[in-house]
């Protein structure tokens, strides 16, 4: 997971003052945390983690891939809010950290609407970050594989910069990561906020959409499906 470290890191200034009830014992165990993305498939995943280990839980979504039916389990829960929220408008919430995970991931669904995804990640990722310095959050961002582009290099280390086409038809997610990622590193720099990014490779695991179009889940439904085909077909 890559943290400001390096030159990256040369003229953060220090973090904004968080809270001072932050550091209580009770906020502590109740610590406040906002998912966005969180009906997804890895975001789904993620708030199981955080309600399991006792924390106050806010999904924002906008339902464009994700489905309440990933968090069925949580709703009502009384450290669970779900929210109809896209990340393209400002949301003002009073929380501690900030999982980033709205986005569509699926290539299908990234290059169904390329403009909203470009804007998904470049205002959706500045509203949060704005967030995160009014509140004093830190905040993390669920970046990509994608954004070493067609890598020259195997395997990637994260101080490769890629190798990347700004003007393809999967240039609205590759790109749209990269500037989220630079985002990210001025607010670190200018700001003091503090960031994570987690650059995720092929996922795959119960939710996710068996059409989703990525590697693996094209490689499966296409061996279930032949499975299917080889039951029907009449033996000679
Ligand atoms: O504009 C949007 C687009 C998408 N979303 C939501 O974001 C979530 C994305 O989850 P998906 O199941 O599509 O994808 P994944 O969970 O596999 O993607 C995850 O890993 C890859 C990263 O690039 C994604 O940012 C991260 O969500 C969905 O719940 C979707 O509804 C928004 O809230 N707003």
């Amino acid at each position: 997971m890559a943290q400001p470290n390096g030159d990256h890191n040369a003229a953060a200034k220090p973090p904004p003052t968080p809270s001072p009830l932050r550091f209580s014992k009770f906020f502590q165990s109740n610590m406040r945390i906002l998912v966005t993305g969180g009906a997804g498939f890895i975001g789904s995943h993620l708030v199981d983690k955080l309600m399991e280990n006792e924390k106050n839980v806010i999904v924002a979504d906008n339902y464009f891939t994700g489905s309440k039916d990933n968090l069925k389990k949580w709703i009502g829960h009384p450290r669970f809010e779900l929210i109809r929220h896209d990340v393209t408008e400002p949301l003002l919430v009073e929380v501690d950290q900030i999982y980033h995970l709205a986005c569509p991931a699926s290539p299908i669904f990234y290059k169904y609407n390329p403009v909203k995804t470009i804007k998904t990640n470049v205002i959706g990722t500045l509203n949060m970050l704005g967030l995160a310095k009014r509140v004093g959050a830190r905040i993390l961002l669920t970046s990509t594989s994608e954004v070493y582009g067609d890598p020259l290099i195997h395997p990637q280390e994260e101080s490769y910069w890629g190798n990347v086409n700004p003007i393809g038809v999967r240039s609205c997610y590759d790109e749209g990561k990269r500037v989220a990622e630079t985002l990210m590193f001025d607010y670190h720099r200018q700001h003091g906020i503090e960031i994570r990014i987690a650059r995720i490779f092929n996922t795959y695991g119960p939710r996710m959409n068996i059409d989703d179009g990525r590697v693996v889940s094209n490689f499966i439904a296409q061996a279930l499906r032949i499975n299917q085909w080889l039951d029907y077909t009449p033996l000679s």
